[in-house]
């Protein structure tokens, strides 16, 4: 928290972008989108157009019905915004390409950050009416006060913003040097200085709006995956339940693709046209779009498997068992398996999520419940993993796992300083948008783990009743 706090001042002290969500663009009258784009050969569905959704910023909503199956808007290959523009690429794109070469791969936004920076300083630049069209501001993360961070309440999320944050600051320090020493006309940014403010700003557009899609087809006829920023496609909002999805189509006699929005449902007047951006958890929502969203299936919290964990978890649901901490030596060899023990072991586990707890958890604790070597053995991993309606290793078993990670549950929510009432009466007064995301975030959190516990506990009910019937 302290780093975080230290990293974020330091951010806070340069940062000339503010921290607010607002549907504000760059310029104040920008170009319009719709007909750049069909002016530069794209379709859009002249039943479309771009409209306030209130929270969620600008969105495209259809005017009046259209049909499923409909294309609604279709960018030509050379509408989309990548890292590589160009066949002869110049001096500007070398000194570009060396900058993107500091950046780490997991930081591709980075990269296709630079790119959007880039065309930002570019007089002209072709994708000038696309960029002026940009919000202006973030409500992501990286953007939020020392407090905002310490009112998210969850450190997994808190090491992510963090790591986002030391990196901006680090790679201001080496695109300074490296920019000191090139001409004004070979600078990728026209001679503009870059901060990690503007850099932020990038970062955040990219992270909120790029899409990974075919490049082109190669010569072997495979399809290269990268990433790209769509205009105009990319106003359209997100949806668990989408009405529209993305294709691409190879253009005429070219390697290149076209990147198309098609209606999967009928659209009825006055409806946005919303597209999933992907079954991520809050975290990725936040840490990447600035926004939470409610009762989020894929929404999890992650605990560290160790069996001293596991032993207050077995004491608190009076369940306690020696194998917790020392589990036998074939128990090991299945938590090897499970890659929860041994070189290399992944100890992170999540509790929520689509299958309700983590598999390798769930399977973890059965083993650590049975005595019987013999009948666990004749099981596979797969079976030990899922969460089904029959028991594997029989009732007893079953419900003590699930007691146990109910009580994980009733640990994970100890962690967090405030209660939910607490967040909700925040959430009633007249707060900060970061703020606001900050204890939604939190909020959110509790609530899954809660929805959590109230599915194994109507397990557990449906258990009891079998084993007493039997
Ligand atoms: C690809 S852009 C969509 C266009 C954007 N609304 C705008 O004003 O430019 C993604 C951003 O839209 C907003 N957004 C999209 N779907 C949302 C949703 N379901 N709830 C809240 N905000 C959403 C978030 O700010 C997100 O970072």
């Amino acid at each position: 928290m302290d780093f975080a706090t230290a990293s974020m001042k330091s951010m806070a002290h340069r940062r000339l972008l503010t921290c607010s969500a607002s549907s504000s663009r760059l310029v104040l009258h920008p170009p319009d989108l719709v007909q750049w784009v069909r002016r530069e050969g794209g379709f859009v569905h002249p039943k479309l157009r771009i409209a306030n959704q209130g929270s969620d910023g600008l969105g495209v909503s259809s005017l009046s019905e259209i049909p499923a199956g409909a294309d609604l808007i279709t960018l030509p290959s050379h509408i989309p915004l990548r890292l590589q523009h160009s066949d002869e690429p110049d001096e500007r794109d070398s000194v570009l390409t060396q900058l993107s070469g500091k950046i780490p791969e997991e930081l591709w936004i980075m990269r296709l950050g630079l790119r959007l920076l880039q065309e930002r300083a570019t007089v002209n630049s072709f994708w000038w009416p696309y960029i002026s069209n940009l919000p202006e501001t973030y409500s992501v993360p990286i953007f939020f006060s020392g407090e905002d961070m310490k009112n998210l309440q969850y450190i997994p999320l808190v090491y992510q913003v963090n790591k986002r944050c030391s990196f901006l600051l680090e790679f201001e320090k080496e695109v300074k040097t490296i920019l000191e020493t090139v001409e004004t006309k070979h600078h990728p940014f026209g001679g503009q200085d870059v901060n990690a403010s503007s850099l932020g700003w990038a970062m955040s557009a990219v992270s909120s709006r790029a899409f990974c899609l075919h490049g082109e087809v190669l010569s072997n006829g495979q399809k290269r995956d990268i990433h790209m920023l769509l205009p105009f496609i990319d106003m359209c909002n997100h949806s668990f339940q989408p009405n529209a999805k993305i294709v691409q189509e190879q253009e005429k006699g070219s390697s290149k693709m076209s990147v198309k929005v098609v209606a999967e449902t009928q659209i009825a007047q006055n409806s946005p046209i919303l597209l999933n951006y992907g079954c991520l958890s809050n975290d990725l929502f936040l840490l990447d779009y600035g926004f939470v969203i409610p009762s989020n299936p894929f929404d999890h919290v992650e605990l560290k498997y160790d069996g001293i964990l596991l032993d207050a978890a077995g004491i608190a649901a009076g369940l306690s068992s020696p194998s917790f901490s020392s589990p036998t030596q074939w128990q090991q060899e299945i938590l090897c398996q499970l890659n929860l023990l041994g070189d290399g072991a992944i100890t992170k586990v999540n509790l929520g999520g689509s299958g309700v707890i983590d598999g390798r958890l769930l399977a973890a604790l059965r083993v650590l419940l049975a005595s019987n070597k013999e009948i666990v053995q004749n099981l596979d991993l797969d079976t030990l993993m899922t969460l089904s309606q029959k028991a594997p290793l029989g009732i007893s078993i079953e419900i003590a796992a699930l007691r146990i990670i109910i009580a994980l549950c009733v640990v994970a929510l100890e962690h967090f300083p405030t209660k939910i009432m607490q967040d909700e009466s925040i959430l009633k007064g007249n707060i900060s948008t970061c703020m606001q995301l900050a204890v939604q975030f939190r909020m959110q959190k509790k609530l899954m783990i809660i929805d959590v516990m109230r599915k194994l506990s109507h397990r557990i009910k449906i258990l009891s009743k079998e084993k007493s019937a039997a």
